[in-house]
């Protein structure tokens, strides 16, 4: 019997952020693997004009649920939505509700946060620091609390090499950065940026490093564990391989590669590309709830969750499954064939950026111009480049993350848990990850059928013919331009024309001896 399983069953669970890619794993497993939960609390926004209701309801209507549904018929009546904004003061959480969640939750997994890269510091703040304060101290009046679980991430400290299973301070506190983001103007906040994120990449680095040490002062007693998780992935393994529904990460670079958008990316081949994939994470998460519940550990525990030491893989490697998967099973309506390089100085980035993306974007536009149809590719490749540059800081670098808290975790777990909650990536085969992602990301992203992979084939052999024809045209047109102006090409052609007439005339003079 699993001892995880059976902890989570008669729980109260809140969750935040159950409506991301984090959170709607933590919850499909958390049904699958302990359907005789009490209830799991939902902190939802509505959005895009939906009820709260039809977000739960598309939630589970959606392929990662299947499972579940079978084992726990009733899971719609076990999920109870909250409306809850975490922008606003007390998430503007109705009294009702407010009083039901501190009265009933055992558990709190808090994963809500702003991933964005470019977000203005002030809402980062808002999400990652304040919205986490606010959580603790909802926490801190919860009576049957037993765990506070809060998702932040390995790269919260990426100004440094080696980064320990510790909370490292930063400059300034953060309920100085929370005060002050109440009165200083957005012109201000934009101007103190970059002080204060200083050698971080962004605001989205530096306000989960500042949410980590208020869950360090505010949580000081609750039975709280921090989970870094690096860069999240697909699943593995659980409730079925290759699961991805967002464009974070390398999701997104993954789809511009397989359509043919993606053709060069500065990074450094053997730097390790920390992947983890969504399922490992959420075993680790609720393994640490367990642990933090049951074991009370005396301080706060941070479990480093990176794949890179002990089963390293690098960007070479993934670049190059990513480009063997798409070729083998294309995606479909490709703008180009899937073939990419990287490059590893600003002067060849450029280069290639102008010749392999921007030129190709222009020709296209030219060409949907000429046909009476909108431009369209240059602004889809204008934010591929965007979006690249935001990526690059974390393609060139390699880390270091201990993971004793981690390997501590696992050795506590029984062997019916280790394989129940797996979160040994050392029994991860890179390649088959990296195909089955390629693959999730077509199937359950693009929501492409396998049965138009045919197609799709084909699709790729006419770009190949067009693209011969294309460069066969474009070496006449620059032959004959430069016949027209330069002695010495013209010189050349003549010696060219000579020597094949030279050499068809012995040719033809050699065949009619041997007749
Ligand atoms: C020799 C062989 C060579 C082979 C080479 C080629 C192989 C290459 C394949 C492998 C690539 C590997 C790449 C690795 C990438 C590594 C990522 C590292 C990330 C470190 C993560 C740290 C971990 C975390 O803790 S955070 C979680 C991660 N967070 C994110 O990823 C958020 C990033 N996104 C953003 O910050 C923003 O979306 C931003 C700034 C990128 C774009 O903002 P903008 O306002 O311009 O646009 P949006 O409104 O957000 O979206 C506009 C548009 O773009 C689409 N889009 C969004 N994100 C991405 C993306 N990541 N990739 C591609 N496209 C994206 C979005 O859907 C919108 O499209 P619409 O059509 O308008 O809907
Ligand atoms: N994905 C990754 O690569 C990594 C993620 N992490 C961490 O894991 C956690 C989960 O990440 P992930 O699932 O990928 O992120 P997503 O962006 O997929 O999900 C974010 C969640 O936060 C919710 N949210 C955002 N703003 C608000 C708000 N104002 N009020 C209520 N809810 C809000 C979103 O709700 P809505 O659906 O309404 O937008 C969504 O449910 C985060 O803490 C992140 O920092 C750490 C390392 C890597």
């Amino acid at each position: 019997m699993s001892m995880i399983a059976a902890f989570y069953g008669g729980k109260s669970i809140l969750i935040t952020g159950a409506t991301g890619f984090l959170g709607k794993v933590l919850m499909e497993k958390l049904f699958r693997t302990s359907p005789d939960l009490k209830i799991i609390y939902i902190l939802v926004r509505p959005k895009a004009g939906q009820t709260l209701q039809q977000r739960v309801f598309q939630i589970l209507n959606s392929k990662l649920f299947e499972k579940v549904k079978e084992i726990c018929p009733n899971v719609h009546e076990k999920i109870r939505p909250i409306s809850a904004d975490l922008n606003q003061h007390d998430f503007g959480i109705s009294k009702e509700d407010l009083e039901e969640l501190l009265s009933s939750t055992n558990i709190v997994f808090h994963c809500a946060a702003t991933v964005r890269f470019d977000d203005h510091l002030r809402h980062a703040v808002q999400l990652n620091v304040t919205a986490t304060q606010q959580l603790l101290s909802m926490a801190s009046q919860m009576p049957k609390l037993e765990a506070f679980i809060h998702l932040s991430t390995a790269f919260s400290n990426c100004n440094l090499k080696h980064i320990d299973e510790v909370i490292y301070p930063c400059s300034v506190e953060p309920k100085k950065i929370i005060d002050s983001m109440e009165w200083l103007d957005d012109a201000i906040i934009d101007e103190i940026t970059p002080k204060l994120i200083g050698d971080r990449p962004n605001t989205y680095t530096y306000t989960k490093a500042l949410g980590e040490i208020v869950v360090q002062q505010e949580g000081a007693n609750m039975n709280i564990a921090i989970i870094r998780p690096s860069i999240v992935g697909a699943t593995w393994q659980e409730p079925f391989p290759g699961w991805v529904d967002n464009l974070n990460g390398p999701s997104g670079l993954i789809i511009a590669t397989g359509k043919g958008f993606l053709r060069a990316i500065k990074a450094t081949p053997m730097a390790i590309a920390d992947l983890i994939p969504a399922d490992t994470v959420v075993n680790l998460t609720l393994a640490a709830g367990w642990y933090t519940a049951v074991h009370r550990p005396k301080s706060t525990l941070i479990y480093h969750c990176t794949s890179g030491n002990l089963n390293p893989c690098n960007w070479l490697k993934m670049g190059l499954q990513v480009l063997a998967t798409c070729e083998k099973v294309p995606f479909e309506k490709a703008f180009r064939r899937p073939k990419a390089d990287f490059t590893t100085t600003r002067f060849t980035t450029h280069y290639w950026n102008a010749v392999s993306h921007r030129a190709p974007a222009i020709i296209y536009d030219i060409y949907l111009r000429l046909t009476g149809r909108k431009p369209r590719v240059m602004k889809l490749m204008n934010r591929l480049l965007r979006t690249i540059s935001m990526l690059e800081y974390f393609i060139n670098r390699s880390w270091e993350w201990s993971t004793h808290n981690t390997e501590m975790l696992m050795s506590m777990l029984s062997p019916e848990d280790q394989r129940m909650f797996n979160f040994d990536v050392r029994q991860l085969n890179w390649l088959e990850y990296i195909e089955n992602y390629v693959l999730g990301v077509k199937k359950y992203l693009l929501k492409e059928d396998m049965a138009g992979v045919p197609e799709a084939r084909q699709h790729l052999r006419r770009l190949r013919n067009i693209h011969y024809l294309f460069n066969i045209a474009l070496f006449l047109i620059i032959w004959r331009l430069l016949i027209a102006r330069w002695q010495m090409a013209r010189n050349v052609w003549v010696f060219i024309v000579s020597f094949c007439s030279k050499f068809l005339s012995y040719f033809r003079a050699s065949s009619t001896l041997k007749l």
